[in-house]
This record gives structure tokens, C-alpha cells and sequence, in this order.
């Protein structure tokens, strides 16, 4: 079978053909947050600020793969996440964009069906485990909180300075497969709010194959902006057929018997 994507022929509603899940899944991400009525997040007192520690990248790669840009450190990186709903430390692995070819789609997860235009993915893997030492190990080991994603919506606003030195680079992997050494060093705590105390979080996925069902999400409530320069960048990320990336998201799935909390009320 054709290798997975987002296109008619290959898209979200293709993906269960490889992997099953995609179906039968009963937490699987993304999901739509609601905030009022009966399956609404549910305010959680204790759930308390979450705690990066982010020291500037030194030797990354930032790369096309056809399906979106990502951002990988060296496995040297010692970019630590806990806190927040976590009893465990995790390690940094990755960060990766999702976005639409217009300002009213692009994000994978939703507030009150309201999309973003796009949304940032860190995603994380736990270090204390018995049970793996890596993320490809934590992805395969079955347990229900092997990674901890951190989502933040972007929104059009002012140019985000933070994010200039990745935006400006994405001309650089225009062609999928194409990969760059990330010049310099850098910061990804600038480009986070300041304090990361009011999220959701709930038990969900992967929201790409495999999909698989270990994943902590945590989807923060503030935007991060970005300029409408900056998204058009990613727009013109092209997909390895000659065609822009338009709509690298998975629609919300089902939440079956899953609750959502709110750090905030
Ligand atoms: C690294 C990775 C693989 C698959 N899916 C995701 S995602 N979109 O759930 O963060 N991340
Ligand atoms: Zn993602």
C-alpha cells in the first residue's frame, strides 16, 4: 500500500487498512475539547504547572518527511519535560507542525469545533520506565503513558521572533525527503509561554501511524501567534508529489469513555 498521507487515496480514512486501530481505537487522538455541556473538561485543582527544561539545541535536524516538518536534536539533548499531570520524567524526542492551506483549518485538535490555523507538537518519551530506553522502544511498549505530547495552537498575529530561525528554514526542505543540519543554536523555551499552567489533558494517540493508544496529551489553552508570512512558509512545504502539504491533520476522533481535565476553570 501507498505510504500513508492526506490525500483522498491515502488520507485519514485510509489509514485503518495498515493499522486497524484507526477504527477500533477507543483513545484515539485528536479530539474535539469541549468546554460547556455534558462531556465537557472537567476542572482539576490538583493539576499543577508543567515544568520544561528546554537548554538551547546545539546540533539538530529539521526535515521534510513528506508529511509534515520536524525538528530532531542529537540523542545527546538533555531536554527534560514533568510536572503538569506527569509522575514521570520525560525526554525530549521531537517537534513537529501541523497546519491547513487557510486561516479557518489546520489544527488537529479543536475548542468547541473551532479550529486553529495550525498546531505545534513536542513530543516527549518516559525515561524512568523499566520497560524501554527509547522513543521507537516507548511508541511499541503498550504502556498507556510511554509519551507525553504537548500540543499549542498557533494563530495569526505578529511575525513569532521565537520561531523565525525554523519558519525561515522551511524553504530550505521544500521537497520532501530533504533534510538540513539546523544552523546555530536553538531556543524552543522562547517560543512557549511564559507560564504553561492552564491545559487540557487527556489519554489519547499517536495521531499518525501507528496511532498508537500511549500517549498523555496535553493541549494548552493560549495560542501562540505566528504572521500570516510565517504560515504561508508552511504552505509551500511540498508533500513529494509535486503538491503543496495541504492539511496535514487527522479530523477529531471519538471520545468513547474518556474524560477530559482543565488545569483552569
Ligand atoms: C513522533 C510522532 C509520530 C506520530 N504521531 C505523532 S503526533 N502527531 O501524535 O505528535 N508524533
Ligand atoms: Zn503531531
Amino acid at each position: 500500500m501507498a505510504p500513508w498521507g492526506y490525500s483522498k487515496e491515502n488520507g485519514p480514512a485510509t489509514w485503518h487498512k495498515d493499522c486497524p486501530i484507526a477504527n477500533t481505537g477507543v483513545r484515539q487522538s485528536p479530539i474535539d475539547l469541549i468546554t460547556t455541556g455534558q462531556t465537557c473538561a472537567k476542572y482539576d485543582s490538583n493539576l499543577k504547572p508543567v515544568i520544561v527544561s528546554y537548554p538551547a539545541f546545539s546540533e539538530a535536524t529539521f526535515l521534510n518527511n513528506g508529511h509534515s516538518v520536524q525538528f530532531q536534536p542529537s540523542a545527546g539533548n538533555l531536554s527534560e519535560l514533568s510536572g503538569g499531570p506527569l509522575t514521570k520524567k520525560y525526554k525530549f524526542e521531537q517537534f513537529h507542525f501541523h497546519w491547513g492551506n487557510n486561516d479557518s483549518e489546520g489544527s488537529e485538535h479543536r475548542v468547541n469545533g473551532k479550529m486553529y490555523p495550525a498546531e505545534l507538537h513536542l513530543v516527549h518519551w518516559n525515561s524512568e520506565s523499566p520497560n524501554f530506553s527509547s522513543f521507537q522502544e516507548a511508541v511499541g511498549s503498550n504502556d498507556p503513558h510511554a509519551l507525553c505530547v504537548l500540543g499549542f495552537f498557533l494563530k495569526v498575529g505578529a511575525e513569532n521572533a521565537s520561531l523565525k530561525p525554523i519558519t525561515d528554514l522551511l524553504s530550505k526542505v521544500k521537497n520532501a525527503g530533504s533534510s538540513v543540519s539546523f544552523p546555530g543554536k536553538f531556543d524552543l523555551k522562547a517560543v512557549l509561554p511564559e507560564t504553561l499552567t492552564d491545559y487540557y489533558t487527556y489519554d489519547g494517540s499517536l495521531t499518525t501511524p501507528p496511532l498508537a493508544e500511549c500517549v498523555k496529551w496535553i493541549v494548552f489553552k493560549e495560542p501562540i501567534e505566528v504572521s500570516t508570512a510565517q504560515m504561508e512558509a508552511f504552505r509551500a512545504v511540498d508533500d513529494g508529489h509535486g503538491k503543496p502539504i495541504t492539511g496535514n491533520y487527522r479530523p477529531p476522533c471519538p471520545l468513547h469513555t474518556r474524560t477530559v481535565a482543565a488545569s483552569f476553570k
